[in-house]
């Protein structure tokens, strides 16, 4: 599903990463793992489309990364915490999405049953910004998922999750089997839960 062929990436002279070279079969779920500043970030723009590699290539499902086809199959959550309309609700940041997606009735469908996903329903009208870090991510995460991507790239989701929270991640992403995620980390609990893992490394 993804694809990244000797990619690099460099801000400057500064390679953040290069020569990297990665393949995630459908429904597998990747953890990319490293000390603070080691790229991984970096990486995961990368293979999302929000940035563009200095060198190499990455594809999803065939199509290179950054294209119109590439980015309706990938769903993206970079800053859990950030990002989402403050003065909005959970539930309207949510239908915000869906309805350039979908059909308003399908949109509205979409939008409660990730709220219950989420356990989003207490907070549905209460405007973000007055939100929990771990509802605002819960949300962002929930956001990621609308329309339902076949590769889902996540950073640091479980940052502000207390562990219903992050047991609630887990079986959405187990409940949509040929989803294909990126996720990176710095739980290990969470590293367990992936079939693949790569090390950006860093000092230990
Ligand atoms: N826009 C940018 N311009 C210049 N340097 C950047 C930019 N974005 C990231 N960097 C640098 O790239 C390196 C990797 O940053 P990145 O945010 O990808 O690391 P990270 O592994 O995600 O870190 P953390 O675990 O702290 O989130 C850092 O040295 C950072 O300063």
């Amino acid at each position: 599903m993804l694809t990244l062929d000797s990619g690099g990436r460099r801000f400057g002279r500064r390679w953040v990463f290069a020569g990297l070279s990665l393949t995630v079969p459908e429904g597998q779920w990747m953890f990319v793992r490293g000390r603070n500043g080691t790229g991984k970030t970096t990486l995961l723009r990368c293979v999302s489309g929000t940035l563009t590699l200095s060198a190499g290539r990455a594809s999803v499902a065939g199509h290179p990364v950054g294209s119109l086809a590439a980015r309706r199959l990938t769903g993206v959550c970079l800053a859990p915490e950030q990002g989402l309309y403050g003065r909005l609700s959970a539930r309207d940041n949510l239908t915000l999405v869906a309805r350039l997606r979908m059909p308003w009735r399908q949109a509205n469908r979409t939008v409660a049953r990730l709220e219950e996903e989420f356990d989003l329903l207490d907070h549905a009208t209460v405007p973000t910004d007055r939100c929990s870090a771990g509802t605002r991510a819960r949300v962002s995460i929930a956001r990621s998922l609308i329309g339902d991507p076949a590769l889902l790239v996540l950073d640091e989701p479980d940052r502000s999750l207390d562990e219903q929270a992050r047991e609630q991640l887990w079986h959405a992403l187990a409940r949509r089997p040929d989803l294909t995620c990126v996720i990176a980390s710095h739980h290990s609990a969470s590293r367990d839960r992936c079939q693949q893992q790569i090390d950006l490394g860093g000092r230990r």
